[in-house]
């Protein structure tokens, strides 16, 4: 059976970015840069007041001062500050000329004959409270790199370096077919021997939040012909996902359905536990997974092998950084398959969760990480250090 690591090779090597496209500003969150974004102007692109006082000249402390003017955001004193002379100010407004520092209004106080006088202790140093031209980035400064993942943050800053439509790679548009007689949709009472189909709006949501998105087929029945049809229709996106139906079984009858849709499969089975009967292929330009059934299964599935593909069609690099912390209980030996436990971590602590059916999703709820043994690892001790995958944003 293909390891994990080869499977992951296998699926992403077949992947390239998606063309770029000029996106809005208010469209592009999530999306991934195909061009990097430069610094139109210095930001702030003046000498800039961080609070609300008094700009004057160091040279002229202790004071008092006669004020001149006032400079506020949006609405600057043009002047420049003579000897003696202080301009009122406002943060976010230009520190007018010859000024070099602001003293906060709270330390001073405008007395009998007009003058404003120092109380308190004063600012601690030339250049108090001015925000320096070019304090956040200076013109043509390289502010995002290509293949940056557009999150609030990025999008503020593209927006304040004067971009307002980005080079962004299409995101990829995913079809999600779950197939079984036993299933019903979320919400419809289930007959004899059906259970609801859950998995569908979960995997829906891994993928949209690594950037894709998602077109809900809904339910298939166990049918080569209806399997087979569904795929087909779904051929026009960039990733067709079908749960269910990839085991042994006499009803498991993806694979049957995927050579009937003239796909091609590039492997079924691999050696991870949950998740053994995947299955990875190509139908024309779109890439194919088919997941298995059990929910837990199909998550990590999702995870490992989905979630990266869709993060490199985005024009972003997957990587699973794998992180450590220390087992709180022994762990037996491990067999063939790289397993993955679901388990909740703290600090440097890791406890694996008494459930590890690969159908209990109160289980996987419950998990915040998963702990991940390798083929064949030793058994552990309580204290020994593990390997886990933080399922925070999975
Ligand atoms: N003889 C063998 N039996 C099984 C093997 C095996 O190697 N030999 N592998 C087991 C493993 S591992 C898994 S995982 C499952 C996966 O099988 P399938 O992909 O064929 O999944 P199904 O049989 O269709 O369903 C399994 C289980 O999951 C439930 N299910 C399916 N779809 C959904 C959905 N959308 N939402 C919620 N639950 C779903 C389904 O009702 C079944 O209970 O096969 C083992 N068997
Ligand atoms: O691998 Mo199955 O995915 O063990 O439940």
């Amino acid at each position: 059976m293909l390891s994990y690591e080869d499977a992951l090779s296998r699926i992403l090597g077949a992947a390239q970015p998606l063309p770029a496209e000029r996106t809005s500003l208010a469209n592009a969150g999530g999306r991934t840069l195909a061009e990097p974004i430069l610094a139109a102007f210095d930001q702030p692109p003046f000498r800039a007041s961080a609070m609300d006082g008094y700009a004057v000249r160091w040279s002229d402390l202790p004071g008092p001062w006669r004020q001149i003017g006032e400079s506020a955001a949006g609405k600057p004193f043009r002047g420049t500050l003579k000897a003696g002379e202080t301009v009122r100010i406002f943060t976010g407004a230009p520190v007018p000329e010859a000024a070099d520092t602001v003293i906060i209004q709270e330390d001073m106080e405008t007395g009998a004959g007009g003058a404003v006088e120092l109380h308190g202790d004063g600012p601690p140093a030339i250049g108090a409270h001015i925000r320096p031209r070019g304090n956040d980035f200076n013109a043509g400064a390289t502010l995002l790199e290509v293949g940056t993942r557009l999150t609030p943050p990025a999008l503020a800053l593209a927006a304040a370096a004067g971009a307002a439509h980005l080079a962004t790679h299409r995101p990829p548009r995913i079809a999600i077919i779950a197939t079984g007689d036993e299933l019903v949709p979320p919400g419809t009472p289930a007959g004899p021997g059906q259970i609801v189909g859950s998995s569908g709006v979960m995997i829906a949501e891994q993928l949209r939040r690594a950037g894709a998105t998602v077109d809900d087929f809904g339910i298939v029945p166990d049918d080569r012909t209806a399997i087979a049809t569904a795929i087909s229709k779904a051929a026009g996106h960039d990733l067709v996902i079908t749960i269910g139906g990839a085991s042994v079984g006499d009803h498991d009858l993806v694979k049957d359905a995927l050579a009937a849709a003239g796909a091609e499969i590039d492997f079924w089975r691999i050696a991870i536990r949950p998740g053994k009967p995947l299955i990875h292929g190509r139908l024309g330009s779109a890439h194919f997974i088919g997941l298995p059934g059990n929910p837990v299964s199909a998550f990590i599935c999702t995870r490992l092998f989905a979630v990266p593909l869709v993060l490199r069609l985005s024009g972003a690099e997957p990587r699973d950084h794998l992180r450590t912390a220390r087992l709180t209980v022994p762990l037996p030996p491990n067999g063939g398959r790289r397993d993955h436990m679901r388990a909740v971590q703290s600090d440097d602590r890791i406890a694996p969760l008494s459930m590890q059916d690969s159908s209990q999703l109160r289980a996987l709820t419950q998990a915040n990480a998963l702990i991940v043994r390798e083929p064949h690892a030793h058994a552990a001790e309580a204290g020994d250090t593990v390997h886990f995958i933080p399922l925070d944003s999975a």
